[in-house]
């Protein structure tokens, strides 16, 4: 049976849209002479397959560098189904993050099934910035201070119920579970319980379908990624309503969450600013960029520390001077955060050498050039993160574990565009500072809590399509004896 589906999946993946290639082949416009080098591999399977093998395999970086050293760092090639443009080094980086005009942040058709048409990732132009600007409010520093005594709260729970007593944790699926208690307790006000562990069986099964075949037949990744989302959409609509009917009742306020913060929002003739459908599909979004992400941060900078004692030593005096400043028990502040160079120095050097996004698609809006080469309307632009991070002439020793790199906060002698871990330009990362406030608190308790020793000696790790260290990154705990005083904490 599973492998009868198999063969109509492949079918249906394969030969299908080669049929469909063939029948629209003659309509094609001409192309441009000067298209960039490369091959296209076979009608629409492309390179797809070669990709998503090599990122499972963790050499999608050398599949990418084989490229740059036989085509350069302008290359065309064909993924998921569409001919793309392959950009590497800071100068293409700031090419993509900066021609909103000519290139469209346009995620594959699967995506937008997946997460909604109306998210961030598929508008343009003035919905954009209304959309972006509305993320803003609720992301903003301003907001965000308000909010660090729940991180805290949440993070020293965590550790009490998953770590504290045990001789070894696995730290990967825990980080997942903090980082998707945080950030639904601030988006959605979601208090912890089996609600919320099902959307987290549901996000889980969603990002996964993101980067599949999007073959839509029983028992495909992409099919359950649809169905989790359908589930995940639902509790959202109804968690709006009640927020709706709370606000009115003054039971909540624009900073209670994100979905409270979006329908506080108001033009200015008092309409509101987003539809439901707008609030739902958004929520959804930042809710998949922004959970996976940081517990690939977390989970890589335990992973980074446990092999460098001296960076250890050196956070662990960073915080328990912090800790000197406050009462037994009192949950971090803003203005405590604000101390912790060093750890932050740390993040962003785990994100160097592991970024938890491999890459991402811009589509030409209209015929562009760039290094003298033609993308045609229509084509995906891809930009990697890692080409640039591990280019030797701009970070001294690449894979070496550095985190004095990021002194001034980015890297001191790199081009623009060098470190793109957050991405660039206008679309940054709307969730940088949030990401921030998160690793630190969680840290902050966490190596004064605990020290570690890893279990596999084996430093190896795989692209599903996030960063995901060997067996998830089983490690050996020791108790060092601060205790959690949940009781005096601020939530
Ligand atoms: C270590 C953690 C994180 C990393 C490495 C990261 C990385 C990125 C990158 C590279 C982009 C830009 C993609 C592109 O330009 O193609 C992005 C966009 C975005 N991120 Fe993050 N992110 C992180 C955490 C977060 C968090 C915690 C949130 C929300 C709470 C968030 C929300 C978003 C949103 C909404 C966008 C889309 C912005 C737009 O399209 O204008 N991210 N992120």
């Amino acid at each position: 049976m599973a492998f009868s589906v198999l063969v109509i999946a492949l079918i249906a993946a394969i030969v299908l849209p080669v049929i469909l290639h063939l029948r629209t082949r003659g309509n094609n416009k001409p192309r441009p002479a000067n298209l960039p080098p490369g091959s296209m591999g076979l009608p629409v399977i492309g390179q797809s397959l070669a990709l998503l093998r090599a990122m499972r395999s963790n050499t999608a970086d050398r599949w990418i560098q084989g490229r740059v050293a036989r085509y350069g760092p302008v290359s065309k090639l064909s993924l998921f189904g569409t001919p793309t443009v392959l950009l590497t080094g800071p100068a293409a980086n700031k090419f993509v993050f900066f021609s909103d005009d000519a290139l469209a942040m346009k995620q594959p058709r699967s995506v937008a099934m997946i997460l909604g048409e109306r998210s961030i990732s598929e508008l343009a132009g003035d919905d954009l910035r209304r959309i972006r600007g509305a993320l803003a409010e609720f992301l903003k520093p301003d907001m965000l201070r308000k909010y660090v005594g729940r991180i805290d709260g949440e993070v020293r729970r965590h550790l009490d119920e998953s770590w504290a007593g045990r001789r070894a944790v696995t730290v990967m699926p825990l980080m997942k579970r903090l980082t998707f208690g945080i950030i639904s307790s601030l988006l959605f006000g979601l208090a912890p319980g089996h609600v919320r562990d099902a959307l987290a069986g549901d996000f889980a099964r969603i990002a996964e379908g993101m980067w599949a075949i999007p073959v839509d037949l029983p028992f495909t990744a992409f099919r359950r990624s649809l169905r989790s989302s359908a589930r995940a959409r639902r509790l959202l609509e109804k968690i709006t309503r009640e927020t709706k009917a709370r606000l009115e009742r003054g039971e909540a306020s624009r900073s209670s969450d994100l979905i409270a913060c979006l329908l506080s929002l108001a033009d200015e003739r008092g309409a509101p600013l987003l539809s439901e459908e707008e609030i739902v599909d958004n929520a959804m979004v930042t809710l998949v960029a922004g959970n996976d992400t940081s517990s690939v941060l977390l989970t890589f900078m335990v992973r980074h520390l446990a092999n460098d004692p001296d960076t250890l030593a050196a956070m662990v005096q960073e915080h328990e001077e912090v800790a000197g400043s406050k009462v037994d028990g009192e949950a971090l502040t803003w203005e405590d955060l604000g101390k912790m160079k060093l750890t932050w120095r740390v993040a962003l050097e785990t994100l160097r050498l592991v970024p938890p996004l491999f890459g991402n698609f811009r589509r030409a809006t209209k015929d562009v050039e760039f290094d003298g080469f033609t993308i045609p309307r229509g084509w995906q632009v891809f930009w990697v993160s890692s080409v640039t991070h591990m280019d030797a002439s701009i970070f001294h020793e690449p894979a070496k574990f550095d985190p004095s790199r990021f002194k001034d906060g980015s890297p001191a002698t790199a081009p623009p565009c060098s470190f793109v871990a957050f991405g660039g330009g206008p679309r940054i990362c709307a969730g940088m500072e949030f990401a921030r406030v998160e690793t630190l608190v969680t840290m902050h308790y966490l190596v004064r809590r605990f020290r570690w020793k890893l279990c596999c000696k084996e430093n190896t790790f795989v692209r599903d399509p996030m960063p995901s260290p060997l067996h998830g990154l089983p490690i050996e705990l020791e108790h060092i004896g601060v205790a959690s005083s949940l009781g005096k904490s601020a939530c």
